[in-house]
């Protein structure tokens, strides 16, 4: 083949960061606009601009949203309302978090599906109301967050910042700061970071939870594992305590649960769709799993009637003991959400294997 002559390019020619397609499939990425110029017209490739690892851009009724993209086509939406995710998509483009169809994204309300942070108070375990405020109170984009003791090389991350508002102080009197790191890991996992300082002069204490909504395919078709023979708390039966009892949890009917001093890593296996949600968690000991099954589903205004078929929310909370923090204490809590194809059977977990499969 004769070698090709190109084109003598200016000096002003723009060299911006390009994605090279051919046949659907990404060839190379951030290759310089200049060497585009030279491969366009040698085979049938296409080129796009690479899109950012971080766009703020409107949402649903123009509220204000980021997105998080990673090289290998993974995502992530975050609602600056509520510091609320409400998409991860894995690199094939698929959901893997449910939100409702039936969502209202309008405040007050908190927008039903993906995940909610519920602070400073978990469900009706306390005088405040029903999950605390933070899920229906607008965050900010944390400009100059305190380091972390290890750096990040990711670029699909965004700090957020909620700080109570003088109506805030007047129903729940206590200064803090609570940043959010959000992070789409290079393999596409979710990594949710929350911060929260003391900066008043007396203790500061709060219940908490991240009430992540897992899309599933068929509810019936799936099994929790790690959460066996742990001791529960009821919220179906006046918040008793009971011990769970036999082999992985499964469904068949409503189920409100607070799973107490649970293990760190827990797995949500979808038979159906061939995938397991691998759950890790930190400084938060506890494990809300919740369906509200038909009946309750039907009574929820914003959740339609079959949307209990697709979702399961597992929850990594700090609910039994309450966490207190003196005056300039910081609280972690983290958790970090991988979607991995299930090679799963029965067996006790070892998310290892899990990941490995
Ligand atoms: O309707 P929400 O206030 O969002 O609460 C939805 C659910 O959240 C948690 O999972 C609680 O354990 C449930 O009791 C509650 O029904």
């Amino acid at each position: 083949m004769e070698k090709p002559t190109y084109p003598r390019l200016p000096p002003s020619f723009p060299s911006s960061d390009i994605c090279f397609w051919k046949g659907g499939e990404k060839f190379a990425t951030r290759c310089k606009l200049r060497q585009v110029f030279r491969v366009l017209g040698y085979g049938s490739w296409a080129m796009s601009v690479e899109k950012p690892p971080v766009e703020i851009c409107k949402g649903v009724n123009g509220l204000d949203k980021v997105v998080l993209r990673e090289v290998r086509g993974s995502s992530a939406e975050v609602y600056l309302y509520g510091g609320h995710v409400t998409s991860w998509r894995n690199d094939h483009g698929e959901e893997l978090l449910f939100l409702s169809t039936k969502a209202i994204f309008k405040p007050p309300k908190a927008i039903r599906g993906g995940i909610p942070i519920c602070f400073p108070q978990f469900g009706s375990h306390g005088n405040l109301d029903q999950h605390g405020f933070a899920r229906n109170r607008f965050w900010s984009i944390d400009t100059n967050p305190p380091p972390f003791p290890t750096v990040s090389t990711n670029k699909a991350l965004i700090d957020l910042i909620f700080k109570p508002s003088e109506e805030d102080l007047k129903t729940w009197p206590h200064s803090y700061e609570f940043r959010l790191r959000i992070t789409l890991g290079p393999g596409g996992d979710l990594m949710l970071t929350s911060r929260i300082r003391n900066i008043d002069a007396k203790p500061l204490s709060f219940t908490f939870a991240y009430h992540t909504y897992l899309s599933v395919s068929d509810i019936s078709e799936v099994r929790v594992e790690g959460l066996e023979t742990l001791d529960f708390l009821d919220n179906l039966k006046a918040k008793e305590r009971f011990t769970e009892q036999g082999d992985a949890i499964t469904f068949e009917s409503e189920v409100d649960k607070i799973y107490l001093a649970t293990p760190t890593k827990i797995a949500v296996i979808d038979h159906e769709k061939k995938r397991t949600f691998v759950l890790r968690k930190d400084g938060l000991p506890d494990a809300v799993v919740w369906n509200p099954w038909e009946k309750k589903a039907k009574s929820m205004a914003d959740f339609g009637d079959d949307d209990y078929k697709h979702m399961l929310c597992v929850e990594a909370a700090a609910v039994e003991k309450v966490i207190t923090l003196k005056p300039g204490e910081e609280w972690k809590g983290r958790l970090e959400l991988s979607a991995v194809p299930s090679s799963y059977r029965s067996g006790q977990l070892d998310p290892q294997r899990v990941l490995q499969g």
